[in-house]
């Protein structure tokens, strides 16, 4: 056996100990799941400027019951914060910059992320073939229609046939590791670009994911193989990895139409990401993003010259014990223009765990700090899913 066989069938091994995105989807597949995009929504979300669309997608009075949306004559700083990582590598303002990261994940749960090094060959074709991809036929984006409830093109999740729906189309694909890939649903000439576009971006975010989780070890105060070691099998060291490391990553590209009454319908309704970390890239300017902070929503402007949305998931809440947090997110459509978004998902587990970082315990005193009860992966996923159903947050009912 050569040294890379070693390897695989070590890699392998250690998959088969620790559940993935793919158990997820056929969890997700039994419990409910994401339906089809039809005609009647295609006209509807085409025609919505002077019609009452569908009452599934009439959602005011949730909309007003989330709270008030934080407006330009407000006294509250309206920014997200913005986290630097050209100053988060030089070594002389590294320590100020990575303070700064470590307060966005404690205080807002989200920051914009500039300079961020991801190539912008890879960053412009991603956005060009999910563009694309949005602006084709029906006919053509249901070649790749969801199946077996999870991955593929369709609505939101929803409680069921009788639930509301939201106001977008959503392409959703487990991209890592390579093994859970469903190639039959990544779509193969529409546009030709986007099977390239989606392989290089998924391994830039990979990257990215990487060198931004060492930042946040330091912040936190635990070794960077630690942190690492939650995403990633080949942790220890300095180099990247490779494809079949991820212990897991999905992409959600999403178009959400424009619609004249913005406060009637929602383009993602509230929610906290269940996996571990969120990169979201914008593939036009149209804002729409809301974070909640102090029972308010903060809208989000899309920096120019690329910058990445990045929030903390529901499972790095849990692996902070608590110390970074994940906050509640939503979508409204613009009055004039669709918008479309790529949200990229690192997934993390502690060996086949959904705990604390172990050695965060250790610096807080002992196992009885632990803000969170364990679960395994599995238990996890079915968790997320069914309380996902229920409008709940699995997180919550982990709390010690
Ligand atoms: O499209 C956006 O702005 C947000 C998408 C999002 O929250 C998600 O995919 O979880
Ligand atoms: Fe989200």
């Amino acid at each position: 056996m050569d040294g890379n066989q070693t390897r695989d069938t070590k890699i392998a091994g250690r998959y088969a100990e620790e559940s993935t995105m793919a158990d997820a989807a056929a969890t997700a597949g039994k419990l409910f799941g994401r339906e089809k995009i039809t005609d009647t929504t295609v006209t509807l979300f085409a025609e919505s400027a002077n019609k009452i669309p569908d009452e599934r997608f009439i959602r005011t009075k949730e909309v007003q019951a989330a709270g008030a949306v934080v407006g330009e004559d407000d006294e509250m700083p309206l920014e997200l914060p913005v986290v630097d990582m050209a100053s988060l590598v030089d070594p002389d303002s590294s320590a100020s910059e990575t303070a700064k990261l470590g307060s966005a994940c404690r205080e807002w749960g989200f920051f914009q992320l500039t300079n961020h090094g991801v190539e912008e060959a890879a960053m412009q074709q991603m956005k060009d073939s999910a563009a694309e991809f949005f602006r084709s036929p029906l006919e053509s984006k249901n070649t790749v229609a969801v199946r077996d409830g999870f991955q593929g093109f369709g609505h939101h999740f929803n409680g069921g046939s009788s639930e509301k729906l939201d106001w977008a189309e959503c392409l959703l694909l487990i991209t890592q590791p390579l093994k859970d890939r469903r190639m039959d649903l990544w779509p193969a000439t529409n546009p030709p670009t986007f099977r390239h576009a989606l392989e290089r971006y998924s391994a830039e975010i990979r990257n990215l994911a990487r060198r931004l989780l060492g930042f946040m070890a330091t912040d936190l105060g635990v070794s960077p193989a630690a942190l690492l070691g939650a995403f990633f099998f080949a942790a220890a060291g300095t180099g990247t990895g490779t494809e079949n490391d991820d212990k897991g990553q999905s992409m959600s590209m999403h178009h959400y139409p424009p619609w004249r009454h913005p406060e009637k319908v929602l383009g993602i309704a509230p929610h906290t990401d269940t996996q571990a970390l969120t990169f979201l890239l914008h593939a036009d300017d149209t804002p729409g993003l809301q974070v909640k902070k102090d029972g308010r929503w903060f809208p989000v402007r899309p920096l120019p010259r690329g910058a990445l949305v990045v929030n903390v998931g529901d499972i790095l809440d849990v692996l902070t014990n608590g110390d970074y947090v994940s906050v509640e997110h939503r979508v409204v459509p613009d009055a004039e223009r669709g918008r479309t978004t790529v949200a990229v998902f690192q997934d993390a587990c502690v060996q086949g765990m959904v705990t604390p970082l172990p050695e965060l315990l250790l610096v807080d005193g002992g196992d009885a700090q632990a803000r969170y009860r364990s679960v395994t992966k599995l238990d996890y996923l079915n968790g997320s899913v069914t309380a996902l159903a229920q409008g709940r947050r699995f997180i919550d009912s982990l709390r010690k």
